[in-house]
């Protein structure tokens, strides 16, 4: 499979490119069957989802919480989120369908009951989303499948990227890739960061690095993959102006075709086995402007960025009570989950460092650990 070849960096010269329907196909199978179809004709070698039970990825409160938005298909962003979800059936549809007409098919798992139907679905590999990429115990039990895994940090600084890092060493796990991504829709050129495909690149040279954006059209995909990017993900969709949070910074079945186009070229001309291009090189080489300059500058350490702020804010993972706790408890990690939580609690990454504090106050199953309740 291509994907292993290149992680396994058997293949220099090639690039594995994921259309992310993600929730693009509104809800409805057929919608999705078309999109497969299209992201196998523009030539992409995978389709992608997003798999969450909705009862582990968020508390019940974030489920009941208004959504009131034009993107919104719910009155609650759990109804919303509801309508938006296939069951187990439509995957072994979809997966039927990919297998039929010859691309690969996966998700990503956004909480770990969504992990454990991926890896009995069998998928290639598994995507871990930004929202997760601190979800440290999904991490781990994902690691410790020996299914190649595909990491996004969309919204994470670098000490969370060392982590990731670590434990998938300390599961020997070698089969896995980090995307470069900034969790903002769409991403404004300024913020792309590109430089830090080069930043990782170096700190993690046994890595293969991604790219996963979210920017509008195709040529800062393209510099990114001149930078040495050997994983493309974009959003797919069949119609940018439908509703839907994500629709804008998709690619179209068109704009699809034109990156496959590009990144063939650039196999073709074997530009694919050096990824030491200087920034004029690539701005040269993709006859580019001000916004591939702007997503080309330099960039020295890995940070949230204040464009992802909301999409943190909405969907980055806390820690959260996985039963109920009485005051003077020394938590233990059996007590602890992780999931979107409204209002939030503490960020997701600390999980470890809790370990062994105590409750200055009971907290029920479901509720959020804020920084108030722990003492050492
Ligand atoms: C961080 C993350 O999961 N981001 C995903 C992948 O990029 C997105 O597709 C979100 O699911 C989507 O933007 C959410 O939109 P809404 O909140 O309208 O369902
Ligand atoms: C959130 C996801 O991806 P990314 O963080 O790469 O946008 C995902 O794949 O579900």
């Amino acid at each position: 499979m291509l994907l292993l070849d290149i992680m396994s960096k058997k293949i220099c010269n090639e690039v594995y490119i994921i259309a992310e329907i993600g929730q693009n196909h509104q809800g409805c199978p057929e919608t999705a069957k078309r999109m497969i179809l299209e992201a196998k004709k523009a030539g992409c070698h995978c389709v992608k989802f997003q798999k969450s039970d909705l009862a582990a990825k968020f508390t019940s409160s974030a489920l009941n919480r208004k959504y009131v938005s034009d993107h919104a298909w719910g009155s609650t962003y759990g109804q919303h989120k509801e309508y938006l979800e296939f069951s187990k059936e439509v995957y072994h549809l979809l997966q039927d369908y990919s297998r039929e007409i010859g691309i690969d098919f996966t998700a990503s798992a956004m909480d770990e009951r969504s992990l454990e139907f991926l890896a009995d679905l069998r998928v290639p590999f598994i995507k871990i989303g930004s929202g997760d990429a601190n979800n440290f115990p999904l991490l781990t039990k994902a690691a410790s499948l020996q299914i190649p895994l595909v990491i996004s940090t969309g919204m994470q600084t670098m000490s969370t990227v060392d982590k990731i890092v670590e434990i998938m060493s300390e599961s020997r796990n070698e089969m896995y890739a980090l995307m470069h991504c900034i969790s903002a829709y769409p991403t404004p050129p300024t913020d792309c960061n590109l430089g830090l495909i080069s930043v990782l690149m170096r700190r993690f040279p046994n890595v293969t690095i991604g790219y996963s954006g979210h920017e509008l059209g195709v040529s800062i995909t393209k510099a990114a993959v001149l930078m040495g990017a050997r994983i493309v993900e974009r959003h797919f969709t069949l119609d940018k102006n439908q509703k839907g949070s994500d629709h804008r910074c998709s690619l179209e079945p068109a704009e699809m075709c034109s990156l496959v186009r590009g990144i063939d070229q650039f196999r073709h001309n074997k530009y694919l086995l050096n990824a030491n291009y200087t920034v004029e090189e690539i701005i040269k080489m993709l006859g580019g402007g001000d916004e591939l300059r702007a997503a080309l500058s330099e960039v020295e350490n890995k940070d949230i960025l204040e464009c992802e702020l909301p999409c943190r804010f909405k969907l980055g993972k806390s820690i959260v009570a996985a039963r109920d706790l009485d005051k003077g408890h020394k938590i233990q990690v059996s007590d602890l989950t992780i999931k979107v939580s409204e209002p939030s609690g503490i960020s997701a990454e600390t999980y470890f460092d809790i370990i062994g504090m105590q409750l200055t106050r009971s907290v029920n199953q479901d509720e959020p650990i804020i920084e108030n309740v722990l003492t050492s």
